[in-house]
């Protein structure tokens, strides 16, 4: 089986590395010239540890290759993969216009069976709908299944988890779909389910929902501890080590960002309020999260005073460590309300750059630690880059104007801070 992958961002080119470290051969597709050219020549254009180097070697294995000729791609290959994006609309609801795409451009060029699998997080029924415009779009009626396979990886971890998944989930209508799937997974170690493809495609935004749960539960309960005067790192170690609970998504912080937590919880919100069925656990997992970011604020504020014309640094600008990915990224919520307040913003970053709309006179940006907290008022932990951890705080503390340390991660150690001379303040975390 020749296997194709429509759309090489994140999810789409570790996919089609994994396979083809497989063994299976592997077409990947993109609209976007500049990226496949780039991804021909074995460079990545996005970071993601790990990926280059089984790049490098796949480009040079024979078993993959990437074109933007769509039309050769999908009569060349008989799986095909859509692993483009979904993002959402202003209302909150995912906008299915590439997966529409891409399933038409299917339907137009397929020339036998095809199985189409869709590993894009989509609304639960997408399956058949995708079944409906690929057959809208088809040319001459040849057969084909469409099975719904969603993906779990994380950004940062993307092919420690994809060759490593803890479960495979496969949503398929017909026996011959879903053994076809099993059997390009067969050298894969893991619980596999079989179902249907609405229930596979909501057990992608379930438990993505019951992530954020975790997070904005934990989250909440860090600014309960802080007027206790408790820790919540304690808290969590305590309630984590029973199973039924577990210790991970429990870091208390600033909030999740990304390109899927907020955009799935969104998509999943929208879909119960279509069915008037409320899902008010969810809504406020939103709110707590939409409100996370500005309670690190209300601490800098009632140390500071006026954030006006005072100088407050950044440490980490991605939405979390290992990723220059800074869609949704607390970070950039951080920023933007400092500007509105007249602050003097700069920002710290090993890898995530600074998005067009931020390059303003007011931010300045270093990937040097020591520049950034010239003269600083305080310091904003945003993402626990381990980088971060290893710096010679006493060396740094004496180029501040005020020692002021607010870590939005619980990253540091809260005493050993406080010992070096500096105002700490964690959340829930002292
Ligand atoms: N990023 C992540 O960690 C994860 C993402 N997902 C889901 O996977 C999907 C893809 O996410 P990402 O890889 O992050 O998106 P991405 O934005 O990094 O990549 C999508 C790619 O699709 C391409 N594309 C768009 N329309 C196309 C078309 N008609 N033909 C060919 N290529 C086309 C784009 O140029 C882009 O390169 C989304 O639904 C996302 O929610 C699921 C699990 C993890
Ligand atoms: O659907 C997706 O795209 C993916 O979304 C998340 O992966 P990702 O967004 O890459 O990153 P996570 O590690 O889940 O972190 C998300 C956000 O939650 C925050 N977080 C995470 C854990 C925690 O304990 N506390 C916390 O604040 C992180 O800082 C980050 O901002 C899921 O973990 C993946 O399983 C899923 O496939």
């Amino acid at each position: 089986m020749n296997i194709l992958i429509i759309g090489t961002g994140y999810v789409g080119t570790t996919t089609a590395l994994v396979f083809a470290e497989m063994g299976w051969k592997v077409t990947g597709l993109d609209t976007e010239l500049r990226k496949i050219e780039n991804l021909r020549q074995g460079l990545l254009y996005f970071y993601e540890p790990g990926l280059d180097e089984m790049l490098i070697k796949h480009t040079g294995s024979g078993r993959l290759q990437f074109t933007t000729d769509k039309a050769k791609a999908i009569r060349d290959n008989d799986v095909i993969f859509i692993c483009v994006g979904t993002p959402s609309r202003p209302d909150g609801s995912a906008d299915l216009r590439y997966v529409q795409q891409v399933a038409e451009d299917i339907g137009e060029h397929m020339n036998g069976y095809k199985l189409i699998v869709n590993k894009s997080t989509v609304p639960v029924g997408t399956q058949e709908r995708v079944t409906d415009w690929v057959r809208e779009a088809q040319v001459h009626p040849h057969p084909y299944d469409v099975a719904s396979n969603p993906e779990f990886l994380r950004e940062g971890k993307a092919l420690e988890d994809a060759l490593h998944p803890e479960r495979i989930v496969i949503g398929a209508d017909s026996d011959h779909a879903s053994g076809l799937l099993q059997q390009l997974y067969a050298s894969i170690n893991c619980p596999v389910i079989v179902t249907s493809p609405r229930t596979a495609e909501l057990i992608k935004y379930a438990s993505n929902a019951f992530l954020a749960a975790k997070i904005s539960f934990v989250n909440e309960l860090a600014r309960l501890c802080d007027p206790l005067e408790v820790n919540i790192k304690e808290v969590a170690l305590g309630m984590g080590l029973d199973s039924r609970i577990g210790p991970k998504f429990l870091q208390a912080g600033i909030g999740y960002g990304g390109s899927c937590f907020p955009k799935d919880v969104a998509a999943l919100l929208l879909t119960a309020q279509e069915l008037n069925v409320r899902l008010q656990v969810l809504q406020h997992v939103v709110d707590v999260n939409q409100t996370q970011y500005l309670y690190l604020l209300d601490k800098v504020r009632n140390r500071l005073g006026t954030l006006a014309h005072k100088k407050i640094a950044l440490f980490g600008l991605a939405f979390k460590p290992d990723t220059d990915d800074i869609r949704e990224a607390p970070a950039v919520r951080i920023i933007q309300t400092l500007l509105q307040e007249e602050a003097e913003v700069r920002i710290c970053d090993p890898v995530a750059q600074l998005p067009a709309e931020l390059k303003v006179s007011s931010v300045a940006f270093s990937t040097s630690p020591e520049e950034v907290l010239d003269g600083a008022d305080a310091v904003l932990l945003c993402t626990e880059w381990p980088m971060f951890r290893d710096l010679d705080w006493t060396r740094l503390k004496d180029r501040m104007s005020r020692p002021n340390l607010f870590d939005g991660r619980n990253f540091l150690d809260a005493g050993r801070m406080t010992e070096l001379g500096f105002y700490y303040e964690g959340i829930g975390y002292k």
